[in-house]
Formats: structure tokens, C-alpha cells, sequence
């Protein structure tokens, strides 16, 4: 049988920099194949050339056998691999029905709409997607987005579907129906491949996996015949690293923390809709989780810390000081760091470097009477690029050529650079490597080891695990509070809305309504 995809000898270059180097890659019809690799190992660039969005330098790509077609034959290309991004491409003023037939309404003159919808909906049917035709896009959540988007690309003739970190977004039950989804197409013969920094799932759902590392193959294996130590170090090029090394990232700090005035403060902090009242006491030294699925408001809360959102009522003070709520300049001023969630909506100007993107805080600092020393600059960047292990050519390089996860430690350099006394980290390690996951937490964890405070807003556990206390949200209000020490099962059913202790089945919310 021919492969899916193959891909062979595959060179790419970006000016002096080369994204993939003599790569190879087959993916069998009605395989899941995980693709992985470290921030800038060379996946995304892999994705352009198999869905005929870059054109390789070298090296050659095949679908079913046949080579692939000519460059910017969209429509043909369309036909072979589909990529799914994290981010929708739909068209959210549109609806399903609309979506799906974009560019291509059945036959000719005016579109009738009644026949495009029972169109949809048979489509729809096909691939067992339970979406109603005739909503709008921008009204469906992330999960009947993704299997829209599958659905269009399986009608287009496409066989090879790319999931670009497509948990993502997900809540636990979104991901497993996903993965449901997926595993029911594979029986019709349909290919995926799965990239993903999270090395659970990949073991969860895939059968073969491929690692990349500085642009070259390094090892394609049955995920059953490579453990995820050795899978790990085929990533990072060192030795097999032991789980759950980020065990040591837990508090070293002497003097105990409980002992310490809190450096952040929150009084009936309340926003209608999203979050309850809720009073915060974060000491210097001190890590706090904020825990919960999408929609708990967890999120809500660490962007009113940050001044994003203005709430309802009640007070933040830093050391004692009030922080006029609902002001970003402000809760800068009182010394907030920030650590934005969407690196591309609210963490970077994409079209300047490096350098520029890391000091945009602190540019009072960098020169006198208000100029900025571009000497001064790119010395304060290079610090950051060798203290966060930045993978760039240097600080003058734009970020848009930096890979995902790189371009997240800009962000999280930006919001280091004026020395913080609270940091405030939302979702910080979403897209980021299992190495610089580690990285990052380890730099939340020092900060505070300094005497600062940190928040970390997240439903990984991984970031999770970093913190010294846990507070668990679930439709706005706090269900639960974690000391170190948990069990990944009783964090993960308190997010899901379960008090721990009181019985399976018991939904925290309605417990006390009831
Ligand atoms: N348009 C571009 N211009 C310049 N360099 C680029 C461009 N796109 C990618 N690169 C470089 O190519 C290399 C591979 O990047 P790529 O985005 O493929 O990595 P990745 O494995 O997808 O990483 P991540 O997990 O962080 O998304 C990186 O060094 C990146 O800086």
C-alpha cells in the first residue's frame, strides 16, 4: 500500500537559518503518527511543505504514491493534506453551512441556500459531526470548530489531516471526544498527524511517532517500543532524563513562607459573570496556582490582577499599596509582570526584533532623557536570550521568525525585565517544549525564590506542579485548595467540578446551590 504521505530529503531554508535539513517522514493511510520536537526542531516549517504552503528547497513529497502537486496549485493541494491550526481559519462571521462550501457553492448562479444547508448537513453526517448547518462559526466552541474544519477537509478529498496542538483549548471531555473522532476516521483510512508538546497524548493516540531536533530526523518509532525517557532525550540530545524532574522545582526558599506579609492582596474581588468575590493573599517566595477548566474563571481573575479587565468591586494592593483596578498602566506601575496566555493578540509586536519585544517595558531604562540606546538594548536582550535559552540568530532578528515557543520566552522575558514583585503567568507553557516547559517553570520558580510573588493561571498540571498552593475554580467560584503533595486525579476532578471527599458524582456548584 502507498503511504499517505512521504516525504523525502525535505531541505528548507529561511535565509541563513535552515529550518529542515534532509528530513524524511511517511505517514501510512489510517495511521496516527505524532510528529515532535523541541521549540524550532523544524515542525510548523514541515507542515508548510506538506500542505503546499512552503515550497522546499530540496527533497520530495508524495501523496498516495503520486508526487505532490505543482507550487501554488491551491485547489489541488487542498485535495492531499489539511492542516487543523490552533487557530480557527474559519470564517466566524459565516455559517457552518457557508464555511464548508466557501469557494466552491454548488453549481452555477445565484447559491440556494436551502439546498446548501441540506448539503452541509449530509457532509456533516458523513463524518458523524453533530453540528447544526446554519449557525454561525464564531458561535461554535473550539471543539465543533476543529471537527468542522476536519469535515471540510476530508470533503475536499484530503486523507492527510495535520492537528497542530489541537488539545489545546480543550477541556479532559473535548479531548477525549476528539480523540474518538479521530480514532473512528482512522478506521476509514484516514492519516493524522498529531503534533504535540504534550507527550501524554501522543502515547494516548498514536502509533508511530517521528522526532525532530535542529532541523534534522532523528529517530521514527512504534510509540509501544520507545518509552517516554528515551523518547525525551531523542528530542533534547541528552541522556535519558527521569520523570517528573520538575519535581524539583518545588520551593527552596528558607525563612517559611507563612511567616512572610503577603506581597499581593485581594478584597472581594468580584466580576459578575465570571468570577465570585474572591480574596487573595499571595506571599513573597510564594507560587499560587489558579486552577480550572475554560470558563471558570480562573482566567478572568489573573486578567483583572493584570489591569486587562476592570471587575465589579473590591481591591488588589501590591505591598500594601492599592492598584487602581482595570488599569493595565497601573498594575505595571505597581510592579505586576505579566504573562499573557495569546502570545499573538497580546504578548508581541511581531514585526520588531527580538530585542525591541523584550524591552518594550523598560525602555525608560535603557538610555537617558527618555532615548533608548540600541547598544544598551541589545546587551539587556542578550541576557534574556542566554538566561531563557532563546533560540534566535540574535537580538536583532524579527520575532516573527522565531518558532511558537520561542517566541513565548520573549514574552516571558518582557515580563521578567522590570524585575517584578508579583508575576502573573496565565497558560505560560502552552505550545512551549518539554525542556523549556521545565525552563520556564524553573524561571516563575526562582522569581519567586527572590521574594517575589507568582500566580500561575492554568489547567496543566504541569504548571500546576510548580505551585506551592493550589486553588481550584469551577464556575467562578473557588471549590477547592491544594497544599503541595496532590494527586493528579483529585486536582483534575476538583477542575472538573467534584469536591474532593464528597462522594463521586457530586458536582461542587450544585452541592451548594441544593
Ligand atoms: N518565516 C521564517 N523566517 C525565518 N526563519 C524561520 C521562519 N519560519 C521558521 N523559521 C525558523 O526555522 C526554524 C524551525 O522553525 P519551526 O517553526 O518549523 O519550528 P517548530 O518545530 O514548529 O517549533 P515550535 O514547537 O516552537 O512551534 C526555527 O529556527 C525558526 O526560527
Amino acid at each position: 500500500m502507498h503511504a499517505a504521505v512521504r516525504a523525502e530529503g525535505v531541505v528548507k531554508r529561511f535565509g541563513p537559518t535552515t529550518a529542515l535539513d534532509g528530513v524524511d517522514l511517511t505517514v501510512r493511510p489510517g495511521e496516527a503518527h505524532a510528529l515532535v520536537g523541541r521549540n524550532g526542531a523544524g515542525k510548523s516549517t514541515l507542515v508548510s511543505v506538506l500542505t503546499g504552503m512552503a515550497r522546499p528547497d530540496a527533497g520530495s513529497v508524495t501523496f498516495g504514491g503520486e508526487p505532490a502537486p505543482p507550487y501554488g496549485d491551491t485547489s489541488a493541494w487542498r485535495a492531499k493534506a489539511a492542516c487543523v491550526y490552533q487557530k480557527s481559519m474559519i470564517v466566524p462571521d459565516l455559517t457552518v453551512a457557508e464555511n464548508l462550501y466557501l469557494g466552491r457553492f454548488p453549481g452555477t448562479g445565484p447559491i440556494r441556500w436551502r439546498e446548501l444547508r441540506a448539503r452541509a448537513r449530509e457532509l456533516l453526517a458523513e463524518y458523524g459531526v453533530d453540528v447544526e448547518p446554519g449557525e454561525r462559526a464564531k458561535d461554535l466552541g473550539v471543539e465543533q470548530r476543529q471537527f468542522v474544519e476536519i469535515a471540510r477537509a476530508l470533503s475536499f478529498g484530503a486523507r492527510l489531516i495535520i492537528l497542530d496542538e489541537p488539545t489545546a483549548r480543550l477541556d479532559a471531555g473535548g479531548i477525549e471526544r476528539l480523540f474518538a473522532k479521530l480514532r473512528e476516521l482512522q478506521e476509514q483510512g484516514v492519516a493524522f498527524l498529531f503534533i504535540s508538546h504534550h507527550l501524554q497524548e501522543v502515547y494516548e493516540l498514536c502509533d508511530t511517532v517521528t522526532v525532530y531536533r535542529d532541523a534534522r530526523h532523528i529517530v521514527t518509532a512504534p510509540v509501544a517500543e520507545l518509552p517516554k525517557a528515551e523518547l525525551v532525550a531523542a528530542m533534547t540530545g541528552e541522556g535519558a532524563v527521569a520523570d517528573g524532574a520538575s519535581a524539583a522545582l518545588v520551593s527552596q526558599a528558607g525563612e517559611p513562607v507563612e511567616e512572610r506579609e503577603p506581597v499581593l492582596r485581594t478584597e472581594g474581588l468580584a466580576l459578575a459573570g465570571a468570577y465570585e468575590p474572591v480574596d487573595l493573599a499571595v506571599r513573597p517566595g510564594e507560587v499560587l496556582g489558579l486552577a480550572g477548566a475554560a470558563a471558570s474563571g480562573n482566567t478572568a481573575i489573573g486578567e483583572t490582577l493584570v489591569g486587562m479587565r476592570a471587575p465589579d468591586g473590591g481591591r488588589i494592593s501590591v505591598g500594601g499599596r492599592a492598584v487602581r483596578t482595570g488599569s493595565v498602566p497601573d498594575a505595571l506601575e505597581a510592579g505586576i509582570g505579566y504573562v499573557p496566555e495569546d502570545r499573538h493578540r497580546q504578548g508581541l509586536v511581531l514585526t520588531r526584533s527580538v530585542a525591541e519585544n523584550a524591552t518594550l517595558t523598560v525602555a525608560d531604562q535603557l538610555g537617558p532623557y527618555g532615548t533608548v540606546l540600541p547598544s544598551r538594548t541589545r546587551e539587556f536582550a542578550q541576557g534574556m536570550i542566554d538566561s531563557l535559552d532563546i533560540k534566535t540568530s540574535g537580538p536583532g532578528q524579527e520575532v516573527t521568525g522565531l518558532s511558537g515557543g520561542n517566541q513565548q520566552k520573549v514574552v516571558i522575558a518582557r515580563a521578567l525585565a522590570r524585575d517584578p514583585g508579583v508575576l502573573v503567568a496565565i497558560r505560560p507553557t502552552a505550545g512551549v517544549d518539554v525542556k523549556s516547559k521545565d525552563a520556564l517553570l524553573g524561571v516563575v520558580r526562582r522569581v519567586a525564590d527572590g521574594g517575589a510573588a507568582a500566580v500561575i493561571v492554568s489547567d496543566e498540571l504541569d504548571d500546576l506542579r510548580v505551585c506551592d498552593r493550589v486553588l481550584v475554580l469551577f464556575h467562578g467560584r473557588t471549590v477547592a485548595e491544594f497544599g503541595s503533595g496532590w494527586s493528579d486525579r483529585e486536582l483534575v476532578a476538583a477542575m472538573e467540578g467534584f469536591v474532593p471527599g464528597a462522594g463521586d458524582g457530586v458536582a461542587a456548584g450544585k452541592t451548594e446551590e441544593s
